[in-house]
């Protein structure tokens, strides 16, 4: 079946096929077809074993059914589940038990058993089969590491997507020798084709970012769900109606909504720097703060807003310094936003009016004005009872989720901000994880509204795939860091 499908229909294939592959592209409802599925399957009285290779994308599935109030029983060291879930995890539950009866009774009652691939040589699996297997992110298991789950149930489904991120095989040997394989990919290629389904409209993307990956990776395959996605655009309560001033010109454009997508040029102004853990660029930090510091205080939600880096030290780095970068940002730099409407009334800005029209609540700010230099919290509106202060900016920025692309598989975010990190523009030193075509594509197609990459461009173009990335996007879509106006000007009054 290669037509477009709707989650439903697979939910229904899946029932009555030995085994279904649901390939899915970014966005297409796979995390919510298989909750579908298990909700379904345990309506039927069936058990199902739902698995995945890594904790979170066990834990992303789990999430959802909690919020649908489905019952499962998570297996796995508690240190590594989602502290949301820890209410199911195994090591709890069972702690005060005191016979080996009751244990094995608890284990035969849970219809829905939740664990990663590699950890089924638990004991409950020794007595315990199940009628359905679902193995999500299929396309990422190494095929033995597949295989262990699928022998503890008469079906399975797998789903994924073999454009997304594949099994980790660091030796290039086994790699060339088809350790990559996995049953996903075997199956989707050589198996039963009326098992196979493709899910191909997206839910997720508005239309720049969905075409962009269309352009890169998915041939135009992938279509929007609706003519409201086609439009959708990130919504910044406080930036509409209104004009901000005081922002460098490539900071300004970077918030704007109508910019959906957007690759910030930092033409050689921040450098990569080795590190213990590897490779990292405290340039493109800061300029992912001064982004961050922007978009809260125009009203984003620091939960709204992700992180990507391809390296680990970047993501540290991120993690570490986020927040007093954005803290440095404020302090440093005085912003201005001026109501449009009432700024010839007020001959030029920054007047209060407190008769201003709000009732449509489209008109959120009629004076803000950054003047922590001067001591005064940072923002006042007129029509919300709260003003933004610099507090708030900094309690929302700590709620900004910072990850590696292998973290964000599965995942998605209004606004996305992808730091490249590498600026070095010796072919001799340019690393692997660049060049991972697939890898690209889960950064990119996490982002539901907008997307902003961050890199230095004559380095991006040593990688095939973001070379192609530079190559399809427009030239109003790629900004380049002025030298004079560039991210060190935002921060003037701390130290880079
Ligand atoms: N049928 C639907 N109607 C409306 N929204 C949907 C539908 N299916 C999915 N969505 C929404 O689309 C977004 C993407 O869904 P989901 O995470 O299930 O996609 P996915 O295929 O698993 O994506 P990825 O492969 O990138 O992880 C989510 O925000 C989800 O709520």
């Amino acid at each position: 079946m290669t037509t477009p499908s709707s989650g439903a229909t697979l939910v229904l294939v899946s029932i009555y096929h030995d085994y279904t592959i649901i390939r899915g592209y970014p966005g297409t409802g796979k995390s919510v077809s298989v909750v579908a599925l298990v909700q379904v399957l345990v309506l039927m009285g069936k058990s199902v074993l739902l698995t995945a290779y890594t904790h979170s994308a066990v834990d992303n599935i789990l999430l959802k059914l909690k919020a649908k109030g489905v019952d499962f029983l998570r297996l796995g060291r508690r240190s590594r589940i989602h502290p949301e879930l820890h209410g199911y995890a195994d090591e709890i539950l069972t702690s005060s038990f005191t016979d080996v009866t009751q244990l094995a009774d608890f284990y035969a009652s849970k219809a829905v058993v939740a664990t990663t691939c590699l950890a089924v040589n638990h004991v409950l699996f020794s007595k315990r089969r199940f009628d359905v297997c679902i193995v999500d992110e299929a396309a990422q298991v190494l095929l033995p590491a597949c295989t262990a789950p699928l022998l503890c149930a008469d079906k399975f489904v797998l789903v994924g997507d073999s454009q997304q991120l594949p099994p980790v095989v660091q030796s290039t040997q086994a790699r060339s020798m088809g350790l990559t394989e996995t049953v996903f990919s075997i199956l989707e290629r050589g198996g039963n084709q009326d098992c196979c389904s493709s899910l191909t409209l997206q839910y997720r993307m508005a239309a720049p970012i969905m075409r962009l990956a269309n352009a890169i990776t998915y041939n135009g395959q992938l279509q929007c769900a609706s003519d409201a996605l086609q439009d959708a655009r990130l919504h910044l309560p406080y930036f509409q109606e209104t004009k901000v001033t005081g922002l460098p010109d490539w900071l300004r454009t970077a918030v704007q909504p109508e910019q959906s997508v957007l690759l910030l040029d930092t033409a050689g102004s921040a450098c990569e720097q080795e590190c213990s853990l590897g490779i990292q660029n405290t340039g493109e930090l800061h300029i992912t703060a001064a982004i961050v510091a922007t978009l809260l205080q125009l009203g984003v939600l620091g939960v709204d807003i992700g992180v990507i880096a391809p390296y680990r030290a970047q993501v540290r780095l991120l993690q570490e310094s986020l927040t007093q970068k954005t803290r440095d940002f404020i302090t440093s730099r005085q912003i201005e936003i001026t109501d449009q409407k009432n700024e010839d009334k007020n001959s030029g800005h920054l007047l209060a009016s407190d008769d201003a029209d709000t009732s449509d609540g489209t008109v959120p700010y009629n004076e803000i004005k950054n003047s922590c230099r001067d001591g005064v919290d940072s923002v006042k509106r007129v029509d919300c009872k709260e003003p933004i202060t610099t507090q708030k900016v900094l309690e929302e920025s700590k709620k900004v989720e910072i990850n590696t692309v292998d973290q964000y598989q599965g995942r998605d975010k209004l606004v996305i901000i992808y730091s490249c990190v590498r600026s070095c523009t010796d072919p001799k030193k340019a690393g692997e994880l660049l060049r991972d075509e697939r890898r690209l594509n889960v950064a990119l197609t996490r982002a539901q509204r907008k997307l902003i990459v961050i890199g230095n461009v004559k380095t991006l173009m040593m990688y095939e795939p973001l070379d192609k990335l530079v190559s399809v996007l427009g030239e109003e879509q790629i900004i380049k860091m002025d030298a004079q106006d560039g991210w060190q000007s935002c921060f003037s009054k701390s130290s880079s």
